[in-house]
């Protein structure tokens, strides 16, 4: 079924072309408005402007959010909405719209701004960018992970404050991908491709935990299933991909740090709200845990003065704050980003696919 969706998501485009043909003569007041609330990059525009199929206004600038005021009186009465993840599509917005609106459509993977029940309730279609940036986080998770665990930004500090003050045997050691034990916690896609870059540094063993085993998935990368506990007991190197759902908010807190090695290295890149990041700093300055490299936190960005900075053990795109950058890089130059808004916006067809798990049991059948 997924392979079916994506094929469709593929096609998408060439439909588009055939309505740019037959929709150019369509007069403005039958055009679909939709609001766009972000600049979003050329190529999305682009398929906007020349659908010939919707009007749109747009929220024109990538470093400020569309505040909510204004978000709430620009949707009013559209029939689209584009969106990213800073805007929380909850009830309240939703009501703002009225029943004009059709489709919504997210320029992210995560969904967890997304009110799904509501949106489902009213049989609004939603879209989100799967895959565009499956290659982006497994290299940033791959990279968080050998600078955390090689302690890359304590050694920089060290070698830039006059630290370095001779060659000592255990000095900044780090700890080993040889041999270790790597842990999945959401196995999907990004899980997937995270373990084939971790896989030639010679790990033993790629152990996961979901909600269920993925069978088909774990086979590509020979990961054995295991429960939550052991997940924690056993990995030497820790990587978060669960998406935040209500079942995974902070559900790496102190029990799990608790059960977890005093040499593991924990990784997040998925978001902040599946950690419990009270209990991430206890963890870490009590050495519970050997360090910890986050892409996500809640706030992003952190405040200065947040005591997670005071961590030597902790950094990662925490500390540069970029990580976000590298992935949007990556949907700039991304097709599917072009598939997504053409296909959400222009076509009928429903793009949900993993978001099916949070819909009741006999709807997630026949997605
Ligand atoms: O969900 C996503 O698409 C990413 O987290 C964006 O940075």
């Amino acid at each position: 079924m997924a392979l079916r969706r994506l094929q469709k998501i593929a096609v998408a485009p060439l439909s588009i072309k055939e309505g740019i043909a037959s929709n150019v003569q369509r007069e403005m007041s039958t055009l679909q408005r939709v609001y766009v609330t972000r600049q979003i990059p050329p190529e999305g525009l682009k398929i906007l402007k020349e659908s010939g199929q919707v009007q749109f206004e747009l929220w024109d600038s990538d470093d400020v959010p569309v505040s909510r005021a204004e978000l709430l009186k620009k949707v009013k009465g559209v029939d689209g909405l584009l969106c990213v993840l800073t805007e929380k599509i909850d009830a309240e917005l939703l009501d703002a719209a009225g029943p004009n609106l059709k489709v919504l459509s997210t320029m992210s993977v995560g969904f967890d701004h997304l009110s799904l029940d509501e949106l489902k309730k009213r049989g609004i279609r939603v879209g989100y960018t799967p895959e565009v940036l499956t290659d982006a986080v497994a290299e940033l998770t791959v990279a968080l992970l050998l600078t955390t665990s090689r302690r890359l930004v304590e050694a920089t500090h060290e070698a830039k404050t006059g630290g370095w003050g001779t060659w000592r045997t255990l000095w900044l050691c780090g700890h080993e991908l040889a041999n270790s034990t790597v842990g999945i916690l959401g196995l999907g896609r990004i899980g997937v491709a995270i373990a084939e870059r971790l896989a030639p540094f010679k790990v033993k063993k790629f152990i996961y935990t979901d909600v269920a085993p993925r069978p088909e998935l774990a086979k590509a990368i020979n990961a054995e299933y295991v429960s939550f506990d052991e997940l924690a007991k056993q990995s030497d190197f820790l990587a978060v991909c669960c998406a935040l759902t209500p079942e995974t908010k902070e559900i790496c807190n102190k029990e799990l740090f608790s059960k977890m090695k005093n040499t593991s290295i924990f990784i997040n890149t998925s978001r902040g709200g599946v950690v419990n990041q009270e209990d991430l700093y206890e963890a870490l300055a009590a050495g519970q845990i050997a360090g910890a490299g986050l892409d996500v936190t809640v706030p992003e960005p952190l405040p200065t003065n947040h005591p997670l900075f005071t961590l030597k053990n902790c950094g990662g795109s925490i500390l540069l704050q970029k990580g976000k950058h590298v992935i949007r890089t990556f949907f700039f130059h991304s097709a599917s980003l072009k598939d997504n808004v053409a296909s959400a916006m222009l076509s009928d067809e429903l793009l949900i696919r993993e978001v099916a798990f949070i819909y009741s049991k006999q709807e997630d059948q026949s997605m």
